[in-house]
């Protein structure tokens, strides 16, 4: 029996491009690295009141940069990421509330669902600029990713319930914690201690604390099947 797999944290909220990225580099490496990797929906609005930050987007000259990066990383990590078109309605007015409280809903029920279902959200916001905040559009997704109409239904219904508000707000609190001020954050549990990565730009700098090999963000095994 090899050594117990280390476990990855992994802080992540629909309405970030940056945690996109990281999210299809980790689920890439998954199967590669002798790693756990536990999907934990965060919502970003919440680490941002929490730490004092705020979406880096609101300084116009980085918002062009921002705007220029993410298409360049999109085409480099082969992720089919655009910019929306009213970006500010869509990350400052609308919000992820309820995308993040039905993946929390999810993750209790349907654990195994949460990596597509997370995807397909993506994909709607972040890739063909539709709505993520309509319970409509919260089921065109799950359906895309496999669910059934039921299913998502009686989800849908538990959103509004303490216990899923709760978790939600448990694991924000959890990603503040460990000194998180915006999002993707990955938090390796190594024998000794656990480091906290902020952003999707940290990958190499995580295999090398895991002791683990990185191989670009489009590792071998994966580019032979896209
Ligand atoms: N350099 C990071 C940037 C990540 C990033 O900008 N994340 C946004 C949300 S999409 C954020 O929370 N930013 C807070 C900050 O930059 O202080 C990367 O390449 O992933």
């Amino acid at each position: 029996m090899g050594p117990l797999p280390r476990t990855l944290d992994f802080f992540y909220d629909v309405l970030s491009p940056y945690s996109w990225l990281a999210f299809e580099v980790l689920c890439r490496y998954k199967n590669i690295w002798n790693v756990s990797l536990q999907l934990r929906p965060t919502l970003i609005a919440g680490i941002m009141k929490d730490s004092g930050n705020q979406p880096p987007a609101m300084l116009p000259r980085k918002a062009t940069y921002l705007k220029n990066d993410i298409r360049l990383l999109g085409q480099h990590l082969q992720v089919p990421i655009h910019f929306p078109k009213d970006f500010f309605s869509v990350i400052l007015e609308k919000g992820s509330l309820t995308a993040m409280r039905f993946l929390t809903a999810l993750k209790m029920e349907q654990p195994e669902m949460l990596e597509k279902v997370s995807r397909e959200l993506w994909m709607r916001v972040w890739s063909r600029d539709e709505d993520i905040t309509q319970p409509q559009s919260i089921l065109a997704a799950a359906e895309k990713a496999g669910m059934s109409t039921g299913q998502v239904r009686s989800l849908l219904e538990r959103i509004s319930t303490p216990q899923v508000k709760d978790q939600l707000r448990e694991t924000t609190e959890a990603a503040c914690k460990y000194g998180a001020f915006g999002l993707p954050v990955t938090v390796a549990h190594l024998d000794d201690q656990a480091h906290m990565l902020f952003g999707s730009d940290r990958m190499e700098l995580l295999a090398h604390l895991l002791g683990e090999k990185w191989m670009g963000p489009v590792p071998p095994a994966v580019n032979a099947r896209l």
